[in-house]
């Protein structure tokens, strides 16, 4: 497996551009069977959950053609309704196979997606939501089978979703896409990724409004056609790269972003004491010659802090001159880079879902392992900011999120050199 070597201590200076969301590209990929016509998506960020995407659109009968770099077209009707195994296990993602591939075959096996190491990561929401529309539901072998009532099509539902899901909402947003009548999807998650995919989806001709508050309305329509659309930025790479510069005392300029979406987060690093300035869609990050203040976090769906920045925080918490805490609400296993970072000196104890950080003036260069997609940017800027040598192990989940980000910390001036390994 991969490893990552990184010689810290240098201050991150310079400008990055920021790639398409993952988190936006993936539903969009896969809202793309709900149609046989072309869709041209660019801003598709080059990752392995995105490649994934693409190899799972191939087996379920999609073509799927690279034009130029982040620029893709995706066409042809699903012919296979079997989302197998081998691939969801890999991609949590892929459970959102499930209401597009219902919605236009009448029918679909999704198996289960794997365990991850943030939590349990239930999908019963899409199950529920998807049992409203008329679907009826198995669980086979490790697969869920779905289908749609006599005639092939679903039916519009009002749907209460008892916890915000992020997936959830998309997985019923693109069923109701196709389905005869209105959906009504209450207590919706708002988050900018949504509203990225209800884009994507009017674009194709779906009737969808109320995307980015908590109450989605979709009448659903008898055909969807095809088109472009472009993958919103990534708000969580942003946040990464702007923490970064942070950490390591820097001047960080992310290009290609949408600031708004990042205003939970740049307010919390405005508190930390950064010097924030927006032009456009460009943010600069000023950290030079300023101390890191101490500042609690509460992870919440948005417009609260995401989940997927708590990590990243965390470390500049280790930073601060104080004490902090940080509160995880959203998964209950999201701490595991926690004991890692306390390798590296960091001072975090764990009671419940809160972290105690007693803030430290520097860290120190050891051996880590990453654990998930954000506990791995986690380590990583810790590493960046650590006197003398970090290496990070299992970085492919790295790989999952981050695009190019060798390439990336490289060219803002850290060192960071990827070690090859065997498998
Ligand atoms: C591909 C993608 O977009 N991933 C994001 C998405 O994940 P994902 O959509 O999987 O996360 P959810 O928003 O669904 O999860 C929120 C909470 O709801 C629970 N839950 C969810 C579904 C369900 O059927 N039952 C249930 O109990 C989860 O276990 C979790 O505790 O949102 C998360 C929360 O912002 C982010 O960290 C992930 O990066
Ligand atoms: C948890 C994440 O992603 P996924 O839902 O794809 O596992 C993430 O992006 O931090």
């Amino acid at each position: 497996m991969d490893k990552f070597k990184i010689e810290g201590g240098k201050a991150l200076n310079g400008e990055v551009t920021i790639s398409g969301a993952k988190n936006a590209a993936l539903p969009i990929l896969l809202c793309t069977m709900l149609t046989d016509e072309k869709i041209v998506l660019k801003n598709v960020p080059d990752l392995r959950d995105v490649n994934t995407s693409f190899k799972l659109l191939e087996i379920l009968g999609k073509k799927c053609t690279k034009i130029e770099d982040g620029v893709f077209a995706v066409e042809g009707a699903v012919t296979s309704n079997v989302a197998p195994y081998d691939l969801v296990k890999t991609m949590r993602a892929s459970i959102m196979a499930l209401g597009p591939l219902t919605a236009f075959l009448g029918e679909s096996s999704v198996s289960l997606p794997g365990g991850c190491a943030i939590g349990a990561r239930p999908v019963d929401l899409h199950i529920k939501g998807l049992q409203s529309m008329g679907a009826q539901i198995e669980l086979n072998e490790g697969y869920i089978h779905a289908v749609a009532p006599a005639g092939g099509r679903l039916r519009g539902a009002e749907i209460l979703m008892e916890k915000v899901s992020v997936t959830g909402t998309e997985n019923l947003m693109m069923a109701a896409a196709l389905a005869e009548g209105t959906t009504v999807i209450a207590n919706a998650a708002r988050e900018p990724e949504i509203v990225d995919l209800a884009d994507c989806l009017r674009m194709m001709g779906a009737k969808v409004t109320g995307d980015g508050s908590d109450k989605i309305v979709i009448e659903g329509v008898k055909k969807l056609h095809g088109g472009e659309h472009s993958i919103v930025a990534d708000r969580i790479e942003a946040g990464t790269y702007l923490i970064a510069g942070m950490a390591t005392r820097g001047r960080v300029i992310c290009r290609n972003t949408k600031p708004d979406d990042l205003d939970p987060v740049l307010a919390k690093l405005r508190l930390a004491g950064a010097y924030v300035e927006i032009d456009g869609n460009s943010i600069l990050l000023d950290m030079t010659n300023r101390r890191i203040k101490p500042v609690d976090i509460i992870t919440a769906p948005h417009p609260g802090f995401p989940t997927d920045m708590q990590a990243q925080f965390t470390v500049l918490n280790a930073l601060a001159e104080g004490e902090s805490k940080v509160t995880e609400t959203i998964f209950e296993n999201r701490f595991m880079h926690i004991p890692e970072l306390n390798r590296m000196g960091a001072q975090i104890k764990i009671a419940g879902n809160t972290a105690f950080i007693s803030g430290r003036p520097m860290l120190k260069g050891a051996q880590v392992m990453a654990t998930d997609l954000r506990a791995s940017a986690s380590l990583v800027i810790a590493g960046l900011v650590a006197q003398g040598t970090t290496i990070v192990d299992r970085i492919y989940h790295m790989d999952r999120g981050y695009e190019h980000i060798e390439r990336k910390v490289r060219g803002l001036g850290g060192s960071i050199e990827r070690i090859k390994g065997n498998v």
